[in-house]
């Protein structure tokens, strides 16, 4: 069988291919060259990037048999993940591997800033010795004004408090009380541009926060401002930041990111007072050593079938050991429950009961979702798109969680309401140190049966003879017994049979059996292992 393939876009730390194993072929293509990532797409289970990939729409659509995009560090601006979900496909990242490094460098860039690092290095390189050229000014006592206290953006605050500066934040979505608890003051934007002697931004770029700092802010700055922006290009706006660096509205700036990378605006690029570096702020080797294996660890997830933790398209979240067993178990009963109706119900109930009622329990909800529909829609049916499926159809889905439980430590059931308002239950548990996937109820009858991959369900009245006739049927056209289990409603009412047979049963066969037993109701159910 060939192996799946993974496709590194981008340059990655050689511990990523390490990290992966032997159990996929790895392919190499430069993300940049577009056709030549368009090609190579068709053929990929996953693939691999930094922030120079375009993962948009087309690139997903050239990609059927992708499972996943991985991306080696924190920002998702290059990947399409709206598009992902709808194709099905599990978007991953790393999202604290590089904030260390991200931190470290807009510290550096603050410092160099102050003390003109760059340029007194370039000039010196150049033959020259001045000295007074260089005076730079003291971090002590500045005010410093962190935009974003986000995980990078408290990591700074933490580095910055052993220089004894004034430290100042603006973030609308931190309470007061977080910003003390980190030593921070809160400011609106404005204060923060009046008050800073230095500001570094580390936010996302959204629609909100591009040219967030622009001209009506810089006319607010001091003129001894200095700016570092190693976040994502844009969110100062390039033209007025040369302006306000050009006019010495501000002191000086520092930049990792650009608008456009590589940048060209060269009346920006050349302004003497700016300190640059080609988006570095994620480029060390632990940074990439942290991304590569981490997202290595997400695509080995995510092509075992299994849901990842650092999936951003997935809502399954962390999965405790304990609820882990019960992701097969639920996708199984998924199946089995739309075999069982064969229509499309109007609601469906996910009820939790036992213990596993005291974990979370969200993954099982996109199990039992992913299950319903493996079988009845053409595309690839995922943890990342089941939830869309339901939604585009009008699927209420509620989930119950009880930790009661009679018979079993627990039993999970999923129950339709169809448009009739009838009703239509499976109910299913894992026994023994095995853990062995049984069926424990169908429409309220109690059975007790191992799941297995093909299964009759026959509902007819109570009376003796049955199984002798359908037992004859089956044995006439060869198919064998696997397993059993009869129950009933009352003597003489209705009874239910249900059988794991060691191979489907022929549209002939189920015609037989229904006559054979004048069944009220015949499904034949096969369960599909994803
Ligand atoms: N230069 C690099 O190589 C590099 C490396 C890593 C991360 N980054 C970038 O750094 C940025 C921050 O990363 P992070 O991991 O700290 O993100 P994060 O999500 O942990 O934090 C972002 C913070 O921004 C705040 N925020 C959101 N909208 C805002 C707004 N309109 N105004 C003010 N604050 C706002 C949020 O409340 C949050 O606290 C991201 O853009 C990321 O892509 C760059
Ligand atoms: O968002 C990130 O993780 C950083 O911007 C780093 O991007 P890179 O992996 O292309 O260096």
């Amino acid at each position: 069988m060939s192996k799946p393939v993974v496709l590194l876009a981008e340059q990655l730390s050689p511990a990523t291919v390490d990290a992966l194993g032997p159990d996929f072929e790895v392919r190499q293509v430069d993300g940049t060259d577009r056709p030549a990532l368009l090609e190579a797409l068709a053929e990929a289970n996953a693939i691999l990037v930094r922030s120079a990939t375009q993962v948009d729409a087309e690139a997903i659509a050239a990609a059927p048999n992708l499972k996943i995009i991985a991306r080696a560090g924190v920002g998702l601006d290059n990947v399409d993940t709206p598009a992902a979900t709808k194709a099905g496909v599990m978007v991953v990242n790393a999202p604290t591997s590089n904030i260390t490094s991200a931190a470290e460098l807009a510290v550096g860039h603050i410092i160099s800033l102050a003390r003109h690092i760059p340029n007194a290095n370039a000039s010196m390189k150049a033959g020259d010795w001045k000295r007074s050229k260089y005076t730079g000014v003291e971090l002590f006592e500045k005010t410093i004004g962190i935009v974003g206290l986000g995980r990078i953006g408290t990591l700074v605050v933490d580095r910055l408090k052993g220089f004894g500066v004034n430290l100042v934040a603006y973030d609308p979505y931190v309470t007061p009380a977080r910003a003390s608890q980190l030593g921070v003051q809160l400011l609106s934007l404005e204060e923060l541009m009046a008050q800073s002697d230095f500001i570094t931004i580390h936010i996302p770029r959204t629609p909100e926060t591009t040219g967030l700092i622009g001209e009506a802010e810089f006319a607010l700055a001091k003129p001894e401002l200095r700016i570092v922006n190693c976040s994502r290009g844009g969110i100062i706006d390039e033209n007025a930041l040369r302006d306000a660096l050009e006019s010495g509205k501000i002191a000086g700036a520092a930049l990792d990111v650009f608008v456009t990378e590589p940048p060209s605006n060269r009346d920006l690029l050349d302004q003497p007072n700016l300190q640059l570096t080609p988006h570095l702020g994620a480029s060390t080797d632990e940074a990439q050593e942290k991304a590569g294996v981490s997202v290595a660890r997400s695509v080995r997830l995510a092509l075992a079938g299994e849901l990842v933790p650092d999936a951003v398209n997935v809502a399954g979240g962390i999965i405790d050991e304990y609820v882990r067993p019960g992701i097969p178990l639920m996708e199984k009963l998924g199946q089995f429950l739309q075999g069982l109706i064969g229509a499309s119900p109007v609601a469906l109930d996910i009820e939790v009961h036992g213990e596993l009622a005291r974990y979370e329990v969200k993954a099982l909800r996109l199990a039992a979702l992913k299950g319903f529909f493996t079988n009845i829609v053409t595309e690839q049916v995922s943890y990342v798109n089941a939830p869309l499926l339901a939604e585009e159809r009008g699927l209420d889905v509620r989930m119950n969680v009880d930790e009661d439980s009679d018979e079993y430590r627990n039993v999970l059931t999923l129950r339709a309401t169809l448009s009739d308002g009838k009703t239509v239950s499976v109910s299913g548990t894992l026994t023994g140190v095995k853990q062995i996937e049984k069926l424990v109820g169908i429409n309220g009858y109690s059975i007790e049966v191992p799941l297995a991959a093909h299964h009759l369900v026959m509902v007819y009245s109570d009376r003796p003879g049955v199984v002798a006739l359908y037992g004859a049927a089956l044995g006439e056209a060869g198919v064998n017994i696997a397993g059993m289990q009869i129950a009933r409603d009352e003597e003489g009412g209705q009874a239910l049979s249900v059988l794991t047979i060691d191979e489907p049963a022929s549209d002939e066969l189920l015609a037989r059996l229904r006559d054979a037993i004048g069944a009220s109701e015949l499904h034949e159910i096969d369960i599909v292992e994803s």
